[in-house]
């Protein structure tokens, strides 16, 4: 197995990977992080303190992860087009586990990789998994979803640990649009959280927020079951309940009057709700989909005051639910 990307969830899927005792591949852009990884067993720039399984090897060298029977690509979204590029044609499949929609192009992330790699097969694996967690041994549950049933089968079995359980699906494009919006929300929430605004305000804005998702997923031919699932709600009710999310915290400090473009500026890990809301703000307003929640999370990001962004979504015309 190969994983291309380590940050700290392209880590843990490793050590989900090596768990059953395979041999893993792991791919970083940066020679420094490769070294340090093969020395110390430990990524001491993402997820540090967690011993890694010496059946993890790192390479800086796409050709290295290219032979792999399939390979996890765990890269910033934004990012994936480029790396995907660079990465020798195979067949073999590609299992993307960033959270994203492309900016620029609207394009899902298996749309990009469809269109980079034509001869893989594309499967999206997504859930509620705080990569610490998920390294450190602690159970979760995730969807592996396929559009060929059978590769779907052999990498659900191939993936599994005791502590890391894939459930079968064959809706890619529900998978995806779960992982990609809840961000967005996350972001939201923290921003409730960050002001003070109480626990009514966040479960609201769980709820309402389900709904946006929903609506988008279902525009874009997800199936609702999906949207209800690990991927989905699963995975929006996690991030929008932690600040172990970086999402929530982003927000949190924005709720708590800092500046977005500040807070981005610091950051060393990704937070790709940031990126991920205005990409799907335009893609909503292309298809006629409402997403206020979205909407005012590009306010907030763009640097307008908490009060009026707030105000304005709670003094939106009265509607049924
Ligand atoms: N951390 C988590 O708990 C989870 C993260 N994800 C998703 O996985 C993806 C990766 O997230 P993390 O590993 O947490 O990120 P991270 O912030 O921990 O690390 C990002 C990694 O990408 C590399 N990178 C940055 N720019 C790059 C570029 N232009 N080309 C190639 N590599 C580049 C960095 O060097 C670093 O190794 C994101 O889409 C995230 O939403 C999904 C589930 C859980
Ligand atoms: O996707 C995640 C958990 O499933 C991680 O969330 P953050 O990127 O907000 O930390």
């Amino acid at each position: 197995m190969g994983v291309i990307g380590a940050g700290a969830w392209g880590t843990a899927l490793a050590q989900v990977a090596a768990a059953n005792g395979h041999e893993v591949r792991l791919w970083a852009r940066d020679a420094g992080l490769v070294a340090a990884i093969n020395d110390r067993h430990e990524n001491a720039a993402y997820l540090p303190g967690i011993p890694m399984s010496p059946l993890i090897r790192a390479t800086g060298d796409l050709a290295h992860v290219a032979a792999a029977e399939a390979n996890l690509i765990v890269t910033p979204a934004q990012a994936m087009r480029a790396v995907l590029a660079d990465l020798p044609q195979h067949g073999h499949p590609l299992i993307l586990c960033c959270k994203g929609i492309e900016a620029g192009t609207h394009l899902l992330m298996s749309e990009v990789a469809q269109a980079v790699h034509p001869a893989s097969p594309v499967l999206v694996l997504s859930g509620p998994t705080f990569a610490a967690e998920v390294a450190r041994g602690l159970p979760t549950a995730v969807t592996l979803a396929s559009a060929d049933a059978a590769t779907g089968r052999a990498l659900t079995a191939r993936i599994a640990a005791p502590h890391f359980r894939p459930y079968a699906s064959n809706d890619v494009i529900g998978a995806e649009i779960g992982g990609a919006v809840k961000n967005v929300l996350a972001i939201a929430c923290g921003v409730i959280a960050g002001a003070g605004l109480g626990e009514n305000a966040r479960a609201a804005l769980i709820a309402r927020g389900f709904a946006e998702m929903t609506r988008f997923g279902l525009a874009k031919g997800a199936r609702a079951e999906t949207l209800a699932g690990l991927s989905g709600l699963g995975d929006l009710v996690l991030t929008c309940s932690s600040t172990a999310s970086r999402n929530f915290s982003l927000g949190m400090g924005i709720g708590g009057g800092e500046q977005a473009a500040a807070l981005l500026a610091n950051r060393r890990t990704v937070a790709e709700g940031a990126h991920t809301a205005p990409v799907l703000r335009d893609a909503a307003r292309a298809i006629g989909v409402e997403m206020p929640i979205t909407e005012a999370v590009c306010r907030l990001l763009a640097g307008d005051a908490v009060h009026d962004v707030i105000g304005a979504l709670l003094a939106r015309p009265l509607r049924g639910e």
